[in-house]
């Protein structure tokens, strides 16, 4: 069953569309969504959730139609956008009261077990949380009123690296089960190389590929030779930089073919990235 399901999103804002993106979720896995700052991230997740009125498009989780079931669905959703920084001089037992009165299905024990998994205290103030805690309260959350898909942007971002560990060690055991799934935005691609079952690049707006990691990292290749190969493959290169070894380029694994000899590896998730970006500018 898909947890998501969405297809051929569009939305113009004129300096900036959002291109028929279409990709899914099957259910109990991890979503990495990953592209540069303005690929349109945060447009898409604000899509899913209704939040922006689309041009067209069709968004469906857990098997229903957002634009049908919207108030059902967000029962089922936890999403985060990364700070609630509204009610920072309030305490967490506090704000939580006046949360869970939106929850038809609110779990108390399952609420309190979560605090003290992650080590929340109830008699914090909002404000005196670190970005850690705060994340990890917005899951307690989500978790306590029964969600069954975790939408997060950039959950990551702003954690210290074993804060953003324990995190992705959460995530990975959440989805054990194979009732939660979790979508997840980042820039710190080695956090879904450690945690992500899949991966969705979005690049100005359009979707460029959105598959298995494995399948994903397959799919393209690094190749690096001398200065004077990089003829017979320049064409065929996403983009490439020269220094004084000579050059190294990203290419699809479709397009590389084995008679020219080179030297090929396959590339991190930031590589992919980095030299997907370059494309855009001139070469060096
Ligand atoms: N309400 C809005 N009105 C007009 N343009 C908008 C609006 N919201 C976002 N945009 C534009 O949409 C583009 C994509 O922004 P978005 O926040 O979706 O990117 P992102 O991939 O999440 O980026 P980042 O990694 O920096 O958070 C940007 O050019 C932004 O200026």
């Amino acid at each position: 069953m898909l947890a998501l399901d969405i297809q051929n999103l569009n939305k113009n804002y004129g300096h900036f569309q959002l291109k028929n993106v279409s990709f899914q979720l099957e259910k109990g896995y991890i979503m990495g969504f990953i592209g540069a700052n303005g690929a349109g991230k945060t447009t898409t997740i604000k899509s899913i959730m209704n939040m922006i009125q689309l041009d067209s498009g069709d968004v469906r989780i857990l098997g229903k139609r957002m634009a049908e079931h919207e108030l059902e669905l967000k029962q089922e959703i936890g999403c985060a956008f990364g700070g609630i920084d509204f009610y920072t001089r309030s305490k967490i037992g506090k704000l939580t009261g006046v949360i869970k009165r939106f929850y038809k299905h609110w779990d108390d024990d399952a609420y309190y077990s979560y605090l003290k998994r992650f080590k929340l205290d109830e008699n914090k103030k909002i404000a005196e949380l670190s970005t850690g805690m705060r994340v990890k309260y917005n899951l307690a959350i989500a978790l306590s009123h029964g969600a069954k898909l975790l939408i997060l942007d950039e959950p990551t971002s702003g954690l210290d690296p074993v804060a953003r560990d324990d995190l992705l060690d959460i995530f990975r055991s959440l989805v054990t089960g194979g009732e939660i799934s979790i979508l997840f935005s980042t820039h710190i691609t080695s956090d879904l190389e450690k945690c992500a079952d899949y991966i969705t690049f979005i690049e100005n707006g359009q979707i460029i590929k959105s598959a298995d990691k494995e399948d994903f990292m397959a799919s393209y290749r690094l190749l690096s030779g001398k200065e004077s190969e990089l003829d017979q493959v320049k064409e065929k290169l996403i983009s490439y930089k020269v220094n004084s070894f000579g050059f190294t380029g990203l290419i699809r694994a479709v397009d590389l073919n084995p008679a020219f000899g080179i030297r090929a590896a396959t590339p991190s998730l930031e590589e992919i990235m980095v030299y997907s970006a370059k494309k855009e500018e001139s070469y060096v």
